[in-house]
């Protein structure tokens, strides 16, 4: 048998929809494999009564079958499922991850990536790899058609995790089909400094290249109280603040000492609005560890 831990993630950042990703410190799902003659699931944990244990509905059957590689797997959740934590990709990225080192498949980490993502497609319609990439390479990651850029980033994060329910699938029917040229030349700048800032372990660059005005302004309808959580996080010392992958998390970058005054902060926030909400004071981290 073979435990694996992987790390939630925050796609999109801003600026990077479909492309960028960050692994988070914590929290994480940690899914335990063992060889099978066919494929079972086993679901505890945050949000586990609403994750199918049937191999053809959950992220980690695809992975196995994309691999040929059955077994019993055991997934215990720490990332709630329909946050925009990459709940579904980390536990593909351990499985993934699990299943290559089980059966001796000798897949590299960036060519698991593809291989993750054929548990999203199952999810959310689609394969993006922006959420898998990070869960299993750690970092930030830049996935595109040609392949993941990786960078070992260390900045500090806040996410704060409403009690909404926000699907991958119902976010991306929101987005916009189309985006005028002056919105592109914004994206570029701002996708172009928040990776300089990546590179340079600067939280006042990440937090600058967070701003986007295509993707993020039609999502934000979708989590109450947005606008007002934005606002508190920024007045507490945020350097930039987004809807965290699909939502309805809303992520901040900070200095560290600013951490626990941006997450009392988002808190209170959504706590005005009658919406509970936890907080994670992480940062950028590792990806999907073998035990
Ligand atoms: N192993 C899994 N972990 C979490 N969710 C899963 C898993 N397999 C299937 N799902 C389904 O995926 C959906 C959550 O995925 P998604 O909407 O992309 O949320 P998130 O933004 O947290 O990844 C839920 O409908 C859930 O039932
Ligand atoms: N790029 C995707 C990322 C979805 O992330 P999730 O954590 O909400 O699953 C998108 O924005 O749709």
């Amino acid at each position: 048998m073979l435990t694996v831990r992987a790390p939630a993630t925050s796609a999109n950042l801003g600026s990077g929809f479909d492309v960028f990703g960050a692994a988070l410190e914590r929290p994480a799902d940690v899914v335990r494999l063992s060889r099978a003659d066919r494929t079972t699931i086993e679901v505890t944990g945050a949000g586990s009564q609403f994750i199918p244990e049937d191999p053809e509905k959950n992220t980690v059957g695809a992975v196995a079958e994309a691999l040929d590689a059955p077994a019993h797997i055991q997934i215990d959740k720490g990332v709630r499922p329909a946050s925009g934590l990459g709940s579904s990709a980390a536990s593909a990225a351990a499985a993934a991850v699990g299943l290559n080192e089980l059966y001796d498949r000798g897949y590299s980490r960036e060519e698991l990536v593809p291989i993750a993502a054929k548990g999203e497609a199952v999810v959310s319609g689609d394969a993006h790899d922006d959420n898998v990439a990070p869960s299993i390479m750690g970092g930030f990651t830049i996935a595109t058609e040609s392949g993941v850029t990786q960078i070992d980033a260390d900045i500090p994060l806040v996410a704060c995790l409403p009690d909404i329910v926000v699907s991958t699938r119902d976010a991306r029917r929101v987005v916009p089909e189309h985006a005028r040229v002056d919105q592109l030349v914004e994206t570029v700048g701002n996708a172009a400094t928040l990776t300089t800032g990546m590179h340079r372990d600067d939280p006042h660059l990440v937090g600058r290249g967070m701003h986007d005005t295509v993707v993020t302004p039609a999502r934000a309808e979708l989590i109450d109280g947005y606008e007002r959580v934005r606002e508190a996080a920024l007045d507490a010392g945020a350097t930039g603040v987004t809807i965290s992958g699909a939502g309805p998390t809303v992520i901040a970058a900070c200095e560290e000492p600013a951490q626990r005054a941006i997450a009392s902060a988002m808190l209170d926030a959504f706590g005005e609005r009658g919406v509970d909400a936890r907080a994670y004071q992480t940062r950028i981290g590792a990806g999907a560890r073998v035990f």
